[in-house]
């Protein structure tokens, strides 16, 4: 069963609002995803502070994160327009909220003072190092000049809340919560990210490997492996036979019915072989109507008897395709030599093939040796 590799409700939610020409490159979607996930944050976080601020006794403070919302909750319209133009509004608006804030409510000992630290960190998590760079450049210099216009005597407003104590809390828990739950959501949008990354490398692999018409191995795969069991054959011994396979009179098929039909005769064929050997075994498609089986751990006289049964079978099939005549396979087996090349034991069950044909095809030959072969 194929494991479900969708992402959750909530990214599946999320990217709703995020453009289709985003959505094509994994990077710049999981940047889009961070910054969406910007906005929540912010979006819950600033009437939660409204609300606190308003409790407080300073409501224009509180104001101040309720007017911050809108603008918050626009940026994913923003997405449309790049990347990097919604990132750098949704950490404006952070930006000018705090300094508002700072300003109104203590100045440099505002417990708001330690959140420019979000600015960077949201800037790395929708857009890499560089805007995060920018966005600590410019929240040090804030906090610096807060420091300096306060030490200057900048008349900053003499704003008592009723109680600091308890600003401060909710602050430094506020800080600690968004953190993690960034870092989470963060973990979240790059395992997603992993998991469709692996599934497109594994979608291109099979397609690199197998035959798109029948779902087999395709001819450069079943070469891949038949060398691969030459070597396993060579360094364990054991034996290993190659089996060509080819459908008679196949011309003929597509010149009645149709190539459209001789394509599903040439599916039929090859679900048929999948369908008999062993897991161990190998099918691919080795030309247009023409199959190579690797039998492994299996000697001449298992393969011969084996190459039967799926001759028989396919014999005695009736297709409705071809409005129930018989379609017949051709089959030259070689067992495999530690002396020869792959290319070699194919050539010689080619040579096997060549002469089932010659004999009325629907049938079976055996490969020579290579001694029997130059002898001959
Ligand atoms: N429909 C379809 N036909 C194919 C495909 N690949 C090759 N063919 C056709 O398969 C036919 C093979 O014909 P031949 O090589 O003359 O052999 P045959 O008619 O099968 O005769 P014997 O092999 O001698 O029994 C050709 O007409 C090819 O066009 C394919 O993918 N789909």
């Amino acid at each position: 069963m194929q494991p479900d590799t969708r992402p959750s409700p909530f990214f599946r939610r999320m990217r709703r609002f995020i453009p289709p020409a985003i959505q094509e490159n994994p990077v710049r979607l999981m940047h889009a995803e961070n910054i969406l996930f910007g906005c929540v944050m912010a979006g819950s976080i600033a009437p939660v502070f409204g609300l606190l601020y308003l409790y407080l006794g300073d409501p224009a403070t509180a104001w101040l994160c309720f007017a911050a919302i809108p603008p918050i909750l626009a940026v994913p319209l923003l997405l449309g327009r790049g990347i990097a133009l919604a990132r750098d509004a949704l950490i404006a608006v952070i930006f000018l909220l705090l300094l508002g804030i700072c300003y109104r409510v203590g100045g440099i000992s505002s417990p708001s003072i330690i959140w420019f630290s979000m600015c960077s960190f949201i800037a790395m998590l929708g857009g890499g190092l560089r805007a995060a760079l920018r966005w600590a450049i410019l929240s040090v210099l804030a906090v610096l000049g807060i420091y300096a216009a306060q030490k200057s005597g900048f008349p900053f407003p003499a704003v008592q809340v009723r109680d600091m104590p308890l600003l401060q809390l909710v602050s430094t828990i506020g800080i600690i919560c968004s953190v993690g739950l960034d870092i989470f959501l963060f973990e979240k949008s790059r395992t997603n990210l992993v998991r469709e990354l692996n599934q497109a490398m594994h979608a291109v692999q099979h397609l690199a490997t197998h035959d798109e018409l029948t779902g087999v191995f395709n001819r450069r795969e079943i070469l891949r492996l038949a060398e691969q069991e030459k070597h396993r054959a060579e360094r364990h011994g054991g034996d290993f036979c190659i089996c060509l396979i080819d459908i008679d009179h196949f011309k003929a098929i597509n010149d009645s019915f149709g190539h459209g039909i001789g394509d599903q005769v040439i599916r039929e064929i090859a679900c048929a072989m999948q369908s008999e050997v062993r897991k161990t075994d190998h099918v691919g498609r080795y030309g247009g109507e023409e199959f190579l089986m690797l039998l492994t751990s299996t000697s001449a006289d298992a393969a011969q008897a084996f190459a039967e049964r799926i001759r028989q079978r396919v014999a005695a099939a009736r297709l409705p395709l071809l409005e129930a005549k018989p379609v017949t396979i051709s089959m030259g087996i070689a067992a495999f030599r530690p002396d020869e090349t792959v290319a070699q034991a194919i050539a010689r069950a080619d040579e096997a093939l060549y002469r089932a044909k010659w004999e009325g095809r629907n049938r079976i030959e055996m490969a020579l040796g290579m001694r029997e072969r130059s002898a001959a």
